[in-house]
């Protein structure tokens, strides 16, 4: 395997207002890193640590082996970076545009038409080299964003929320994309919804409060942990714990609940047991990994919805 990016030990702090602490990773070829945290956990910052747009007070960013504070223009050479607004110029063309890119990468000229054309392609713009940008839909801004991002065929690419305010069909063709753009690269992506990152990522690191909490690769394989299960308003956990094919639960919000289940026993049994009982099943998620339970546990059950 090739490590793309190794960061060490990565600090950083706004003033006196700790952001990041000690922050470990690394990311192999071929890979999806999803980056998942709430608002204000530190991804943009530590993305944007990992791009070379800030310096940290702390630690070490090494992007192809190459020491991104030491050597800043190679090691950016190896980057593709769409920040959370992709930075678009909306009074171009798309081809305009990432021309202008192309020369900001520093492409050589008989390579720019060649590297515009294959990154419209990739992002499914070929027919729109005409458009104007301020005429894009999000979604079409969002993929000339990864386009100006991937002109340079980068060995690393990070995003920041690349699919927020797409709709679901906008989000699939961009989540199918990303799964293509990582057969040649590996891809870290911040995210702050569970379902996103699981829905593209290989791996997945939590961060909260600066500090990574979770480091694991995601298996469907794993077996069911758990349930997540909503209720009708005016449940409670006693009701819920008589039933008998449950061993455990505990409340998790309001109308919320983890349940643990009998040996043997599967979620249709579980939902035939919540409505016997007369309660209103609104919603029955299984925790298949300890992501799920630690992503819950630790940022929330409204983060995750
Ligand atoms: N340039 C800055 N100056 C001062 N504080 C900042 C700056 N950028 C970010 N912060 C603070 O750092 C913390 C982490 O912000 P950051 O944007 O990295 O979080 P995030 O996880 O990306 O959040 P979101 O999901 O809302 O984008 C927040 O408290 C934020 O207010």
């Amino acid at each position: 395997m090739q490590t793309l990016l190794r960061v060490t030990n990565l600090s950083h702090s706004f003033g006196n207002h700790p952001v990041l602490s000690e922050v470990n990773l690394s990311l192999e070829r071929g890979e999806v890193l999803g980056l998942l945290g709430p608002n204000g956990a530190g991804k943009t910052t530590c993305l944007r640590l990992m791009s070379g747009l800030l310096t940290p007070n702390y630690g070490q960013i090494e992007i192809q082996g190459i020491n991104l504070a030491k050597h800043p223009l190679r090691a950016k050479r190896h980057l593709g970076y769409l920040p959370e607004r992709p930075p678009l110029l909306p009074e171009l063309r798309v081809d305009e545009y990432l021309r202008f890119c192309a020369r900001l990468h520093r492409l050589p000229r008989r390579r720019i038409t060649i590297a515009i054309d294959d990154a419209k392609q990739r992002c499914g713009l070929e027919d729109s080299g005409k458009r104007l940008i301020s005429a894009l839909s999000k979604g079409f801004r969002q993929r000339l964003g990864i386009a100006q991002a991937i002109l340079h065929q980068p060995r690393l690419l990070i995003l920041d929320e690349p699919t927020e305010g797409l709709d679901p069909v906008q989000m699939r063709a961009l989540r199918g994309l990303i799964r293509e753009l990582a057969r040649d690269s590996g891809i870290i992506l911040a995210s702050h919804l569970l379902p996103e990152v699981q829905a593209v990522c290989d791996r997945v690191v939590i961060l909260h409060q600066g500090r990574i909490c979770f480091n694991d690769y995601l298996n469907d394989d794993k077996p069911i942990y758990g349930w997540r299960v909503q209720l009708g308003t005016g449940s409670t956990l006693l009701k819920l714990t008589a039933l008998p094919c449950i061993t455990g639960a505990v409340a998790i919000g309001e109308d919320r609940y983890r349940v643990l289940l009998e040996d043997g026993t599967d979620s249709a049994q579980l939902a035939q047991q919540i409505m016997n009982a007369g309660l209103h099943l609104r919603e029955l998620i299984p925790e298949r990994t300890d992501l799920e339970r630690a992503f819950f546990d630790l940022i929330g059950v409204e983060e995750g919805r």
